[in-house]
């Protein structure tokens, strides 16, 4: 399947991989983020190669999608393995990567993956939820849990968009000292990006939930919340994380395709944004002056 173009680039000349990842038995309310990772592999076709706002074509660094990751069918844990193979694999080839949800419980073995790949690192988390639950429905495996599970293993995390705040969770929030920069604060009191460069180490992995995003914004979600971002905050953060930090792997998760196709452009866009962020903060390609 092609990537962000016409034509696959073979993983030999890719530098990045992007990881379809359709895992999505640990969704707590709407189904289909399974059809995620292809929604935006199609959309991803469709846009336009070169991107004015970064002056590069980020296609121009090879872009290789990889095979879908499978899942073991009611087993959580076996389809944790096999993502994290699946990442650790491309991860050995120094490939930077790219993974596309599926619901958010992949960032967990995504994250184990990349530290064994390439040591410590800070988690940036976009999201409208705090996804700091132990368990939901009877699960640890549970969407609502991939950010509990890391901080339990002293992962630093910084989370950016919260509208989902259980008393439980803040007490979380300020057990670990964790920093957060909630909705309401971003949309009262302005975007501290400096501040939330600043919470961040040098090097950082960045896991992006959708429904992070407003829903007149992004409605293919399983989980919408009001008072989301815009596009634009969305990219703006991205860019300047990129500008400033080591940005070490990506996911994108969450989408859940239903019929409103502007989301899945909206998706594909600000995949195909960050990657290109990684190409120039990684020196592989050179912005072309306006
Ligand atoms: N997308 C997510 N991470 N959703 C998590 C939902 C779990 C907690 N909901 C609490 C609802 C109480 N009625
Ligand atoms: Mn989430
Ligand atoms: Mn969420």
């Amino acid at each position: 399947m092609a990537a962000f173009g016409e034509v696959q680039t073979p993983l030999e000349q890719a530098r990045v991989v992007v990881l379809p990842v359709p895992y999505d038995l640990s969704l707590s309310f709407l189904p289909g983020a399974r059809k995620g990772p292809k929604a935006i592999l199609d959309a991803s076709v469709e846009l336009e190669l070169f991107h004015a706002e970064l002056g590069i074509d980020p296609s121009e660094v090879g872009i290789h999608a990889a095979e879908e990751v499978p899942w073991v069918a009611g087993d959580a844990a076996a389809s944790h393995a096999l993502i994290r193979d699946a990442a650790r694999r491309y991860l050995e080839l120094g490939r930077f990567v790219v993974a596309l949800g599926g619901d958010h419980s992949i960032t967990h073995p995504l994250v184990q993956a990349h530290r064994e790949a390439v040591g410590a690192f800070t988690v940036l988390h976009i999201d409208a939820h705090t996804d700091l639950y132990p368990e939901w429905q009877g699960s640890i495996y549970s969407h609502a849990s991939p950010i509990y599970r890391l901080v339990q293993e002293g992962i630093p995390v910084v989370q950016v968009g919260l509208r989902a705040i259980s008393r439980e969770s803040l007490a979380l929030i300020r057990a670990h000292r964790i920093p957060y920069f909630p909705a309401h604060r971003l949309h009262t009191q302005g975007w501290p990006l400096q501040e939330i460069l600043d919470a961040l180490g040098e090097r950082v992995y960045i896991t992006f939930d959708f429904d992070a995003l407003d829903p007149s914004v992004m409605p293919a979600v399983g989980t919408p919340l009001p008072d989301g971002l815009t596009y634009r905050e969305a990219a703006n953060l991205l860019t300047a994380v990129f500008q400033h930090k080591e940005v070490v792997g990506m996911d994108f998760v969450e989408l859940s395709p239903n019929g409103t196709f502007h989301a899945e452009m909206t998706a594909a866009q600000l995949v195909y944004h960050a990657i290109g962020c990684k190409a120039l903060q990684a020196g592989w390609l050179q912005p072309e002056h306006e």
